[in-house]
């Protein structure tokens, strides 16, 4: 092949990512005759654009990423990117080739997302890419970009949240939607501040190893509105609430203190062909019988799904596959088991985005070698013995219903790899019928961010927090936590109250009224502090908190509920369900935020407590502006240079400032503006720790390095010039009262950070 038409492959103009990157994998092994046979039966692509379909299936998928983050810095970033790396990125020639520079992704809302096609051998050794490269790592690292599949944005798009929202994403991890899903929620945040949005976010999982990434992604996005689960989505069990707004329009509860969702993500497990772009092994292993087997499981979830929404809730349907019997099957059947919800039209919505309408016809296979030949489940059912029907796996619900015209299954959107060099998608909006219209000019996010996002009367959930140890069960009757229409199996999740035995609640207060029903869940519990606790009241009057401080919704984790290390900020609705749930029953794995710990002060000092610095944010807005240190950009050099600059080493007013003050846990802030070699959009804060005589930044390498990086242009920090050495040969750090700030410092704790993040819609 000529290199000239090699190019042409990449589809884009310049050098191809083909050229380079899928050396091992020729051209004539992305093929597979079942898949090409089975999709052709199903008639999802024109017959004319099925060459271009294939075609864009081999090439390699370009390189996307969104801005993360509040609003503030989102906008900040993406000026750096527009005014600096685009310009420096446009002219590139590498190796005779023109490389195309990093562009917008058309349809994704402010212009915050974008993508790139080069191949690794540019990002290595180009050296205006290498230098983007390193700001992309640095920058996602820390949480303000996320790298993630352009198709992989839409569904929290569309699923539109505000901050009063009760949401749950059934099948969240690794985490890259509930991370959308969590800064829309977190909407109001400020580039300095985090908000406290009055709704809620459960992220849920039924892998406990992949639960623990969103674990992780969450510390990227501290939010005292976050909880993670790990349960089968299909069997979520009724959660509860202590007292609700005496609110008539909740018909659909079963009980009047059942938790309603305002939004729910179902991106559920699929066979991923979607994916074949990024996976390219799906091409050698696919076959239909994945698709057929999910299909039942893909239905469980999203019938539980309409259970547990509110009545003018809206539901997002999602899969990263292209098979009808897991997408518009899946649809048709759960809406003839619930005839109260229907599809909603978002075709207006993001007018950008080129996408294909749901289908009404598909013929599913019966077995792996694309026997389509049946028309109707009876038709094929006729063919079957009692025994292997008994045993059959393919169901009704896989053919086309007769009802599928009304269901208007054409709102359903079909996103292919050829129509905007994406992944392939599905995703399709659901709602109650009783809100029929009024979706019609549903806001788009930035619409939402624009409006005024007051919770709206209607949508106040009255908790009753003021609950004493022996006092809680009374609003609660002991009802079982079970599946709540009975027309599937019973979820056996029994709460039992101990509303006779208050001794026991009074063990330790405020930590939910329940029994541990399941032993064999490992996580420990979540006990909230009463106000008056001394090492609260100590830890309160030692970081200058305000007295608007939320000190009633402070949780700790250990075994015995004692306040003796880390604290963990949550809103009221997380309180709620935490106090009014059994922890283990609904697999709680974290909630809320970590926002301070005790910190061990080395010889001669006692533990104090400081703020983390991913906690900052969350408790800046509580912190007595009096007490918080303002300096200069030279202080912020030293910082990052140094590990434990003397106070000494600090020029005026910052060092009499500095040593005036008392050991342990300070806040300094850089207010916005200009110096000779950097620019702060907005004042930046940070927590910082004094020793006897010396100080350190108490952010960890990663977050230092990005900040260097976006500051001053290049990674000036001790970590970059491999100053590990320092932190273990410091005689400071033993002797006055240091603390040893390695990246091990902020994330160690009972739920410490696992593993690394990911934007996988392999399907799972
Ligand atoms: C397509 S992935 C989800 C990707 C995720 N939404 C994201 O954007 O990062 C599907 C997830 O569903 C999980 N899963 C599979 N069966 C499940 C079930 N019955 N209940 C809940 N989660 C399930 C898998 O572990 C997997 O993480």
């Amino acid at each position: 092949m000529t290199r000239s038409k090699k190019r042409q492959r990449g589809g884009r103009g310049g050098r191809s990512r083909d050229d380079d990157d899928r050396g091992m994998l020729e051209k004539s092994d992305m093929k597979n005759e079942r898949f090409t046979s089975y999709y052709k039966a199903q008639r999802i692509i024109p017959e004319e654009e099925w060459d271009q379909f294939i075609e864009a299936l081999r090439r390699p998928l370009p390189t996307t990423f969104r801005i993360a983050g509040s609003r503030e810095i989102a906008h900040a970033l993406n000026g750096a990117i527009k005014t600096t790396y685009v310009p420096m990125l446009s002219d590139v020639v590498f190796e005779g080739d023109s490389v195309p520079p990093p562009s917008l992704i058309p349809w994704y809302p402010e212009g915050l997302a974008w993508q790139f096609n080069v191949s690794k051998k540019v990002l290595r050794k180009q050296q205006a890419f290498k230098k983007f490269h390193s700001f992309l790592v640095h920058e996602t690292e820390v949480g303000n970009i996320s790298r993630q599949e352009a198709v992989s944005m839409l569904p929290p798009l569309f699923l539109d949240v505000q901050p009063y929202h009760k949401v749950v994403d059934m099948c969240a991890a690794p985490g890259s939607k509930t991370a959308q899903l969590l800064e829309a929620l977190h909407s109001q945040d400020t580039a300095t501040a985090t908000s406290i949005p009055p709704g809620l976010l459960i992220a849920n999982d039924s892998d406990s190893k992949r639960a623990h990434l969103l674990i992780h992604q969450s510390a990227r996005l501290p939010s005292p509105a976050f909880m993670v689960t790990n349960l089968d989505a299909s069997i979520f069990p009724v959660l509860r609430l202590p007292v609700t707004s005496a609110d008539s329009r909740h018909t659909v509860k079963k009980s009047p203190n059942q938790l309603l969702f305002d939004r729910i993500l179902c991106d559920v497990p699929c066979s991923g062909d979607g994916t074949l772009r990024k996976n390219i092994g799906i091409w050698k292993r696919w076959q239909p019988m994945d698709g057929n087997g999910l299909h039942s499981l893909q239905i469980r979830i999203l019938q539980r799904a309409m259970r547990m929404l509110e009545p003018d809730g809206r539901i997002v349907y999602s899969t990263c596959s292209l098979n009808p019997v897991e997408n518009e099957a899946v649809i048709a059947a759960a809406l003839n088991s619930n005839p109260d919800f229907q599809l909603i039209d978002v075709s207006a919505q993001f007018p950008d985005l080129v996408r294909r309408p749901g289908i009404s016809s598909w013929t599913p296979t019966v077995d792996r070698s694309i026997n389509t030949a049946f028309k109707t489940w009876a038709a094929y059912s006729e063919t079957l013995s009692d025994e292997q029907r008994a045993e059959s796996k393919i169901a009704e619900t896989h053919w086309p219903p007769v009802n599928t015209e009304s269901l208007q299954l054409q709102h359903c959107m079909r996103i292919y790899p050829h129509l905007q060099d994406t992944g392939g998608f599905f995703v399709a909006v659901l709602e109650r019928k009783s809100r029929q219209n009024s979706h019609v000019n549903v806001a788009t996010k930035r619409d939402a961010e624009e409006a005024d996002v007051a919770v709206p009367e209607a949508k106040k959930v009255k908790l009753d927090l003021s609950v004493t140890p022996g006092s809680q069960d009374v609003s609660i009757p002991p009802t079982p936590m079970s599946e709540d229409d009975g027309s599937r199996p019973v979820v056996s999740d029994t709460v039992e109250t101990e509303a006779q035995d208050s001794s026991k609640t009074e063990k330790v207060p405020l930590r939910g009224k329940f029994k541990i029903s399941d032993p064999s869940f490992k996580e420990m519990p979540y006990t909230f502090l009463e106000p008056n606790d001394p090492a609260l009241i100590s830890c309160i009057d030692q970081l200058h908190l305000t007295a608007d401080f939320p000190s009633s919704n402070v949780l700790v984790r250990n075994p015995a509920g004692d306040a003796v290390r880390s604290f963990y900020l949550t809103n009221d609705l997380v309180k709620a369900v935490i106090l009014n749930n059994d922890y283990t029953r609904m697999r709680l794995m974290t909630s809320g935020t970590k926002v301070i710990t005790k910190q061990e002060a080395g010889r001669g000092l006692e533990a104090q407590f400081r703020v983390l610095g991913e906690g900052l944010p969350v408790v800046l807005p509580y912190i007595d502006p009096s007490v918080i240190l303002d300096t200069e950009f030279a202080t912020l050099r030293t910082l990052l240079i140094t590990y434990y600059p003397l106070c000494t080493s600090f020029s005026e007013p910052f060092r009499t400032a500095i040593e005036s003050r008392s050991p342990g846990s300070h806040i300094i802030r850089f207010p916005a503006g200009q110096s000779d070699d950097s620019t702060l959009s907005h004042d930046l804060l940070l927590p910082l720790w004094k020793s006897n005589v010396s100080v350190t930044l108490m952010i960890d390498k990663k977050a230092k390095s990005a900040l260097s990086l976006r500051l001053f242009g290049e990674d000036i920090t001790t970590a970059a010039r491999g100053g590990k050495m320092v932190v273990q040969a410091s005689p400071l750090a033993q002797n006055t009262g240091d603390i040893a700030m390695d990246e091990g410092v902020e994330n160690e704790d009972e739920d410490a950070n696992l593993e690394d993040e990911g934007d996988d819609d392999a399907g799972h």
